[in-house]
């Protein structure tokens, strides 16, 4: 299988603190779901970032799709092939209607309006949101912009999914139908989650971040009793 992402020896601090990462390392093959679980502050969503380039480290490798990704310019096609869903949906959506904030990415890479709204049309359809497609985003509850950010995201066409908390503030029914959605994808993803059922859903392989490093978790089917603690 390829490769997808392989980061080595990540160090990353904020400015004047100390090291959130200190020697993380990770791959993501093609046709992987690694999820990635470890506590409240531990760098989950920075090292997200990091893969994507919204943050430098300041020691380590990042490789993604098959080169090693340095300056800002670097990153440009990471972010195109790499569909992030960040942890809180009112960071991804910015538009006064659903359809478009979905339009939004297509018409970014130089779609035409009637390409990107038949995009629209069909992601929403597929995620069973076509009911959603005229109402103002702003006024969806958090469990509907979380379903539309992925809508976002699919909308680019990416080749590997960054999941920050996609189960976050969804109930179990849409949790179920999240499930259902995101393992029927073809795609890699990552997936920063807290929540244990998802994770024994989703996850291919686990990986738990704490004090900077990331190490095999085993899955939570195995042993529920220390994942359902994570
Ligand atoms: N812009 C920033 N400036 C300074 N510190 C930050 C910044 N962003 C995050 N941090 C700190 O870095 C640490 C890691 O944050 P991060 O959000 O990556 O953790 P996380 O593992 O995703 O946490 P959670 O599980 O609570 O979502 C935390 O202590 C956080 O307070």
């Amino acid at each position: 299988m390829p490769v997808l992402f392989e980061v080595s020896d990540l160090v990353f601090a904020y400015p004047r603190r100390p090291p959130v990462l200190s020697g993380a390392s990770m791959t993501l093959a093609a046709g992987e779901r690694l999820a990635i679980t470890g506590p409240n502050g531990a760098g989950k969503s920075t090292l997200m970032q990091v893969l994507v380039g919204l943050l430098r480290p300041q020691a380590g490798r990042v490789v993604a799709f098959g080169a090693e990704r340095r300056e800002e310019a670097d990153f440009h096609e990471v972010r195109r092939r790499a569909g992030y869903v960040f942890q809180d949906p009112d960071d991804q959506l910015f538009c006064p209607t659903v359809a478009e904030d979905v339009a939004f990415g297509p018409l970014n890479l130089g779609r035409s309006r009637a390409e990107a709204l038949a995009v629209v049309d069909r992601v929403l359809g597929d995620l069973g949101l076509s009911d959603f497609r005229d109402r103002v985003t702003h006024k969806l509850s958090g469990g509907e912009k979380r379903l539309v950010s992925l809508a976002c995201v699919l909308a680019m066409d990416p080749d590997v999914l960054l999941l920050d908390e996609p189960s976050n503030a969804l109930d179990e029914e849409t949790t179920a139908r999240m499930v259902e959605i995101l393992c029927g994808l073809p795609l890699a993803m990552v997936i920063v989650s807290h929540d244990a059922h998802f994770r024994r859903k989703m996850a291919t392989r686990s990986l738990r971040l704490d004090k900077g490093a990331l190490a095999p978790y085993e899955p939570a089917c195995r042993h529920a009793g220390a994942a359902d603690r994570a």
